[in-house]
């Protein structure tokens, strides 16, 4: 607290919010649930980087008829009592981030596509007095896909305000000593409870179109990046693989279904395989990984495989996002 002259009235200090955003989920594990969400997200003009007049009836005509039938089928196998596990996690850490930061600061979060919306949020921290606003995509590598489209909506709704609070956002922390700590730490801790050791250890990255990183994404370096300092850090070797294809374009390489299933011939029968790319653990890791990868790697003469959490809400996890926001929080607030 600044000193104030004797019989001065307290000044308030200014009200500060953070505003966790993450990707989005259905609102149930529903065909009709998965239909609208997909409908959004594949809407997305950085998502999908194909003319609308030529994507919209694919997308309207073909995907929105056959995908959500599938995808509610995978959601309905990874659904928790408190919703969809990527809802679930990232409500819990707003929760506990608050305790980190204390009563100066509003914590809450948001989904790009989907509920909570982000203009929601942003217009209830504007309503409950907040003057400053810290945006924070939870993405550790940067992806326009994903982090810019999330500020994009922001500020989408910023520019129908007249008042519009002060803002930052939370730059990507792909190799902050932070984020690569509290992997290390985490994947550790995970790896002397599941009771082998495993001859590979893979990080399994979402991935994207090739063309996306031609055209100058920095996502396929910071993830690069990401896996060479965990190895560093832990001294033995990182492979990287890319999930989750999507369409028929070319996408990044090597892919995760095809390097797990090629594994066991190369005599790599033991793997633990986890997911730095996702602050939370979702569909894409709790089915995609968690249980098609296991099959498929089974199937192909694996002996044993571990699925690795994400940080989610754990201590360390929480620690290390504290710790980023803060810092980008210095100069606005004095926290505790
Ligand atoms: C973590 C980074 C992510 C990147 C990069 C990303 C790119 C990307 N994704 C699609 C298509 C789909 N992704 C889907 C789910 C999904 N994707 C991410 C993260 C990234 N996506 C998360 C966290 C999730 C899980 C959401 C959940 O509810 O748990 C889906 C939907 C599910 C399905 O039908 O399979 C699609 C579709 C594209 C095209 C893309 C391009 C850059
Ligand atoms: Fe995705
Ligand atoms: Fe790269």
């Amino acid at each position: 607290m600044t000193s104030l002259p004797p019989g001065h009235p307290a000044i308030p200090s200014p009200r500060i919010g953070v505003l966790l955003m993450n990707l989005g989920t259905p609102d149930a594990p529903d065909a009709r649930s998965v239909k609208r969400y997909l409908a959004e997200f594949l809407s997305d003009r950085r998502v999908v980087e194909i003319p609308q007049i030529a994507w919209q009836p694919i997308l309207r005509g073909i995907i929105l008829n056959t995908r959500p039938k599938k995808s509610a089928h995978a959601y309905s196998q990874v659904w928790r009592e408190d919703g969809s596990p990527l809802a679930a996690i990232t409500k819990a850490q707003a929760a506990r981030l608050k305790d980190a930061f204390g009563p100066d600061v509003l914590v809450d979060w948001a989904m790009r596509y989907g509920r909570p919306a982000i203009a929601d949020r942003v217009q209830a921290m504007k309503d409950a007095g907040c003057e400053r606003i810290l945006l924070a995509p939870l993405y550790p590598q940067y992806c326009a896909a994903t982090t810019a489209t999330a500020n994009d909506k922001a500020f989408a709704h910023l520019a129908r305000m007249r008042w519009q609070p002060a803002i930052r956002t939370l730059p990507p922390y792909y190799d902050d000593p932070l984020y690569v700590d509290a992997l290390k730490v985490s994947i550790e801790e995970s790896l002397a409870r599941i009771g082998f050791t495993p001859d590979a250890l893979i990080a399994s990255f979402h991935g994207m179109p090739q063309r996306t990183l031609e055209l100058g994404d920095p996502y396929h370096c910071h993830c690069r990046k990401t896996a060479r300092l965990l190895s560093e850090a832990m001294g033995r070797p990182v492979e990287v693989a890319f999930q989750s294809r999507f369409g028929r374009a070319k996408w990044l390489e090597p892919a995760t279904d095809a390097t797990l299933e090629a594994m066991p011939a190369r005599g790599v029968k033991r793997v633990a395989i986890f997911a730095p790319g996702f602050s939370a653990d979702c569909l894409e890791t709790l089915e995609e990984l968690a249980i098609r990868g296991r099959e498929s790697f089974i199937e192909a003469g694996g002996t044993d495989f571990a699925y690795l959490p994400c940080l989610n809400d754990e201590d360390g996890g929480i620690e290390m996002l504290a710790r980023i926001l803060r810092r980008e929080l210095e100069g606005w607030v004095r926290l505790p």
